[in-house]
């Protein structure tokens, strides 16, 4: 399947840019995709942006950062892009949780490479995320091939593990209540059997506790998580990561936010944060 041309859903102008809504084949994940990018006023073939990933998470599209988070007003004021795609592969073709579980198939596709039948396939979210779609925004859009990536719970673990696995392809990562150590929780537990088989030692290249350990890059690491997280002692974990920072010399910051929850609401009171620690890094 060849990847097809860019259909405009939806455009809407928003703090002076422009919110763009895109479906398109995707020959990574043989089906069609939609994803939205932000593109902040002045981005111009002339004056091309970087561009910030981010990667959703369970249950997700590319919507509910879009319309939740309220990051366009500071990507407009720092002149930044956003790209927001879909979190697994869609459509009647794609095979789905046997049970249609919120944590498994269609909205959990985990940002990896699956190698299992029937889902390997289509679900290939790490290729899609971290080449096809990158190659499409820099072609189709007035950006520069400046990117760095972030992402929430699933997503959280998603932009640390492409960040991870890709030494001097972003510029920055961080995460809101990121999965730091899928092999060890459920939600991770129940993605890599399925998606990856049984055989545990296939599952550690994917998991950002055993990455870490030997990064070929100490990308510095911020890390916002909320103290009243529902999910932070049985699927999130952050201690596991940090203990692994600490020994192998990670640069990472983890900021406990007393009050928070796992939501959007927890996500948009710390995204001017994330995005102007991205900016510097971007534009440094
Ligand atoms: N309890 C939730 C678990 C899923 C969940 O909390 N999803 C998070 C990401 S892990 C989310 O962002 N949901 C969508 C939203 O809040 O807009 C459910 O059953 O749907």
């Amino acid at each position: 399947m060849m990847t097809g041309e860019l259909t405009l859903v939806a455009a809407n102008k928003t703090f002076g840019g422009w919110n763009k809504r895109y479906r398109h084949t995707s020959a990574t994940l043989g089906c069609e995709m939609v994803f939205t990018i932000f593109l902040p006023p002045g981005a111009s073939a002339e004056s091309p942006v970087p561009v910030v990933y981010w990667l959703s998470g369970l249950t997700c599209t590319d919507e509910n950062f879009i319309t939740k988070a309220g990051a366009q007003r500071i990507a407009a004021e720092l002149g930044l892009a956003l790209v927001a795609p879909d979190t697994s592969p869609r459509g009647e073709d794609v095979p789905d949780d046997p049970d249609k579980a919120y944590d498994f198939g269609l909205g959990a596709g985990f940002y990896l490479n699956a190698t299992q039948q029937p889902w390997s396939s289509h679900y290939r979210m790490y290729d899609y995320v971290v080449a096809e779609l990158p190659t499409l925004i820099e072609q189709a859009f007035p950006v520069s091939d400046v990117r760095s990536v972030m992402g929430h719970s699933m997503g959280g673990h998603g932009a640390l593990i492409c960040a991870l696995r890709n030494p001097g392809r972003y510029c920055a990562v961080s995460a809101f209540a990121p999965i730091v150590n899928p092999m060890a929780v459920p939600w991770g537990q129940k993605a890599f059997s399925g998606y990856l088989g049984l055989d545990r030692q296939s599952w550690r290249e994917w998991d950002a506790s055993v990455l870490m350990e030997t990064a070929a890059e100490r990308l510095p690491i911020l890390i916002d998580q909320g103290d009243r997280d529902d999910f932070l002692d049985t699927q999130l974990r952050p201690e596991i990561l940090q203990e692994v920072a600490a020994r192998v010399g990670h640069p990472m910051t983890v900021r406990m936010q007393a009050g928070y929850d796992h939501s959007y609401y927890f996500i948009a009171s710390f995204i001017e944060d994330h995005l102007r620690y991205h900016a510097e890094a971007l534009k440094g």
